[in-house]
């Protein structure tokens, strides 16, 4: 009988402590020390609410995906630099939720913030927003740096998920120290196998992801 009260607490435990698909790791585990603050887990993004699926601060992302950023982190450490992250493994709930909140027309508590001169109504037609999203294949991040002396964002020239043609990678409206930084953020993710989403600077895709056909739907707790 204590056998298998051991048992089931040991299942138990095992559950509630948030085990992940085999090949996905929580990122913390592999570099503590990475800034990461989810947008969707707060009201801090384009829809104003917390997103569907996003029940904890904790980046999850495939193995491979994890270990490359943290070649990056190093990398960026020489040069007084750090990432930090906004979003990685996104659930298709968390998907959903964008596309139940498209259709609204009249939800736009914070489209002043984040598509001023996009129409919401044309936010998946424009490719802002992926109703199959690389995200829930668990190798896409979106991420920008940080000066480590002054704790400060580097200017990227636009605010994270700023839908519009100002986050376009090679957008010319931006003073040079602004594109500057979109290079070095695009050059170190494309030196360590990413690669970049036209539309927007800050989201990267690992081009060898091992789940290139599968969208998971698992919470992130
Ligand atoms: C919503 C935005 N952060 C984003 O990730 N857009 C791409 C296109 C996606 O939804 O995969
Ligand atoms: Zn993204």
């Amino acid at each position: 009988m204590k056998q298998i009260i051991r048992f089931s607490l040991l299942l138990y435990s095992f559950y509630s402590f948030g085990q992940l698909p085999e090949g996905f790791v929580y990122v913390n585990e592999i570099i503590p020390s990475l800034n990461v603050e989810l947008k969707y887990f707060s009201e801090k993004n384009f829809i104003g609410k917390p997103i569907e699926g996003y029940k904890s601060n904790k980046l999850i992302l495939t193995k491979q995906t994890a270990e490359a950023l943290k070649l990056i982190n190093k990398h960026l450490k020489n040069k007084r630099l750090s990432l930090k992250v906004y979003d990685g493994y996104r659930p298709q709930r968390a998907v959903n939720h964008f596309i139940r909140w498209a259709k609204n027309l009249n939800d736009t508590i914070n489209k002043s913030i984040y598509y001023p001169n996009v129409n919401k109504k044309d936010l998946f037609k424009e490719e802002y927003i992926a109703a199959k999203s690389g995200h829930s294949k668990g190798s896409t991040v979106d991420l920008t740096i940080i000066d480590t002396d002054t704790g400060k964002l580097l200017d990227m020239g636009s605010i994270y998920d700023f839908f519009g043609v100002q986050s376009w990678v090679n957008y010319e409206g931006i003073t040079e120290e602004q594109k500057a930084n979109r290079k070095l953020l695009h050059e170190v993710m494309t030196k360590f196998g990413f690669k970049n989403y036209p539309r927007e600077w800050w989201h990267f895709t690992l081009k060898d992801e091992p789940f290139s056909n599968s969208y998971f739907d698992f919470p992130v707790e």
